[in-house]
This record gives structure tokens, C-alpha cells and sequence, in this order.
């Protein structure tokens, strides 16, 4: 049943005349409703908090606050103001057209349901280092004009250990009382190999909760985006409670030659021989090539010059070849 501190913090919020108040705590009814099973009730609830919300007289655009979160949240979530759009986005064209549907069922949500179907919002991204998975779930947030909320499991799971659980309760309440999109980073951390019978056990109940905790919030409009390089660790219990599963993979030459020309400006880029940088770009992860080319810039504008020549990129792309060759040997040694 509902909580009747809630009854009375919905009471107080209507006589301060505070909607957006009023609404946080009704969602947040609705996301108990859901725990405890009442799916239908919970589903009502929300599709009625969207109505009403809808039907309020729109003022000026009220900007979103973009602060730290403090209290019991406070170093378990990091919030962002998107910088990214989706054209900022160098990637397949499949994906853009996956991420794109996301986006629209997200606008249409209501549409949707008035048509008995649910917006799909729990993705996972799955893909190696630097090719574009947190900039993508910055750049759904920029498209649905959403805070991102960053969530680092492997730092919560060491930090917490014995009381993840209960800390991942908190971040999933706080998704159900305000939207936006959560992003839960190192997302493998979970799923991850653990040496020590302690460590295991608390992955298991990690685990468990999390799957608890995608099947409750049926209440919330809130983004899931878990992201992870290890897709093989993760339980396939858990990837069937996504929407979508999205696989970033290494840039193709087109995207190298996108991503490159992205970052020139301001220099000019004449007579580039698009096939040479190509070929110093191999295996660089889109990160790496946006670094290489950012070197190649600065140089350029260091040495007081308006056109940045193939050589400068070549140069700069072997650069971070070489620094990945060295890592890679450090670890082996
Ligand atoms: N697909 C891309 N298009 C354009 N720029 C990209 C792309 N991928 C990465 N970048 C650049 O590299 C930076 C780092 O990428 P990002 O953090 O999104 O990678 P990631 O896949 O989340 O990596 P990790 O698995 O290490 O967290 C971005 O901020 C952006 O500058």
C-alpha cells in the first residue's frame, strides 16, 4: 500500500503549489505500486502523471538543473549536461538508425501507449574502449533534451562492497523520480570473474537485484543505457531484459575519413590522401583517431600554418599506434 509519508509529501507539495514536486512523488508511488507486483496499477498511474503533466499551461522553458546530486546519491551518480547530438556521432549506419528509432519511440511514447505498446528504453551498448558508447548515451540525452546520469559500477561495487545492492536501490528510485538517461559504465564489472568466494557471492546478488530492479521500473520513462567491453561475461539472463542491444565495432574507412574531417577545423585540409590515413588509422579506436587528429592540428596551428597535410596526420596516427604497441608491452612484461 502506499506509504503514508508519501500521501503526505504529495499533500504538501499541492498546497506549495510545487508541481514538479508533485508529480516526482507520484512517480514515485507508482514505482512502489510496481515493486509489489501491481504492474497494471503502476502502468495506470504513470500514463495518468503524463496526462495531467501534459495538460498544464507551458510557461517559459523552465532550464532542467544540471546539479550534483547530494544526500545519499552523492558519489554514486555523476549528472551531465549533454554536449552531444547525434550528428556529432561518427557511426554505422545501422546504428544510427537504431538509436534514431529509440529516439523516436521515445517522443511518440504516449502515442504508443494509447496504442497498447511500450516504449523501449533499456539498452545495452557493447563494443571495444573509445568507439563511442558514452558519447552516444550523451548524445540520446542531447536528443531527448535529458540529463545524463553517469553510474561507474566497478567504482561502486569496490567502494560498496557488501552494500551494492542497497546502493543500486537508490540509484534505480532516483531513475523512476526523474527522468533521464542512466548510464551504468563498466557495465562487465557485474558480470565480471572474481577470485575470492566473497567477491562471487556479492556478483550474484549484484546481479540479482539488478535484474529485480529492470523488471520493476515498468513506472519510470527513464533511459537504461548499460555500457560494456566484455559482452561475454554478462549473464544471458540479463541480456534478455533488453529493448536493444547495440554492437559499436572499430571505424571503417568512410567513418575514419568523417571523424578525421570533423576535427581539421580550423585548418584546411587540401589534397588529403584519404587512403594513406586510412591505413595509419588501422586498429585506432575512433577515440584514438580523434586524438591523433587533434595533435595534427595543434601542431599545425603552432607552427603558425592554415593547411594541415597528410604527413602531419600519418605522423600522428603512427604516434598512437606506437603508444597502444608500448601499453600492450608494458602489460605483458
Ligand atoms: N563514434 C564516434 N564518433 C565520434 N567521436 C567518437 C566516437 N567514438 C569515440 N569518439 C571520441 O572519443 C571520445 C571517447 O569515446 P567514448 O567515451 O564514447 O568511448 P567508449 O566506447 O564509451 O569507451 P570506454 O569503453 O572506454 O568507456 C569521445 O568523447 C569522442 O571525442
Amino acid at each position: 500500500m502506499t506509504n503514508t509519508k508519501q500521501i503526505l509529501a504529495l499533500l504538501r507539495s499541492r498546497a506549495e503549489g510545487d508541481d514538479d514536486a508533485f508529480y516526482s512523488i507520484a512517480l514515485q508511488v507508482a514505482a512502489s505500486e510496481a515493486r509489489q507486483g501491481h504492474k497494471t496499477t503502476a502502468e495506470e498511474m504513470r500514463a495518468e502523471i503524463e496526462r495531467a503533466r501534459a495538460r498544464r499551461p507551458r510557461g517559459p522553458s523552465i532550464p532542467i538543473a544540471f546539479n550534483q546530486p547530494r544526500g545519499n546519491l552523492e558519489g554514486l551518480i555523476e549528472v551531465r549536461e549533454p554536449r552531444f547530438r547525434m550528428k556529432d556521432v561518427v557511426l554505422a549506419p545501422k546504428l544510427v538508425e537504431r538509436i534514431a528509432d529509440v529516439v523516436l519511440q521515445q517522443r511518440k511514447r504516449e502515442w504508443l501507449r494509447e496504442h497498447g505498446r511500450v516504449p523501449g528504453r533499456r539498452l545495452l551498448f557493447v563494443g571495444p574502449p573509445g568507439s563511442g558508447k558514452t558519447m552516444s548515451a550523451e548524445a540520446l540525452a542531447g536528443e531527448l533534451h535529458l540529463p545524463l546520469y553517469v553510474i561507474r559500477l566497478e567504482g561502486l561495487i569496490t567502494r560498496f562492497m557488501g552494500d551494492t545492492a542497497a546502493k543500486l536501490r537508490l540509484v534505480f528510485d532516483e531513475s523512476a523520480k526523474r527522468r533521464g538517461v542512466y548510464l551504468f559504465d563498466e557495465f562487465d564489472a557485474v558480470g565480471g570473474h572474481r577470485t575470492a568466494p566473497n567477491d562471487v557471492a556479492e556478483m550474484r546478488r549484484v546481479l540479482n537485484s539488478f535484474l529485480q530492479f529492470m523488471e520493476e521500473e515498468s513506472a519510470t520513462d527513464s533511459l537504461i543505457v548499460c555500457a560494456t567491453n566484455h559482452p561475454e561475461l554478462l549473464d544471458r539472463a540479463l541480456l534478455r531484459r533488453y529493448d536493444q542491444v547495440l554492437e559499436f565495432a572499430a571505424p571503417s574507412r568512410e567513418q575514419i575519413r568523417e571523424i578525421v574531417t570533423n576535427h581539421l577545423r580550423p585548418m584546411k585540409a587540401a589534397r588529403i590522401a584519404w587512403t594513406k590515413v586510412a591505413e595509419a588509422a588501422q586498429h585506432l579506436s575512433q577515440s584514438e583517431i580523434v586524438r591523433a587528429t587533434d595533435d595534427a592540428v595543434k601542431s599545425a596551428i603552432l607552427a603558425e600554418r592554415k593547411a594541415i597535410s597528410t604527413d602531419d596526420l600519418v605522423k600522428r596516427l603512427t604516434e598512437r599506434q606506437d603508444m597502444r604497441v608500448s601499453f600492450s608491452e608494458r602489460r605483458i612484461t
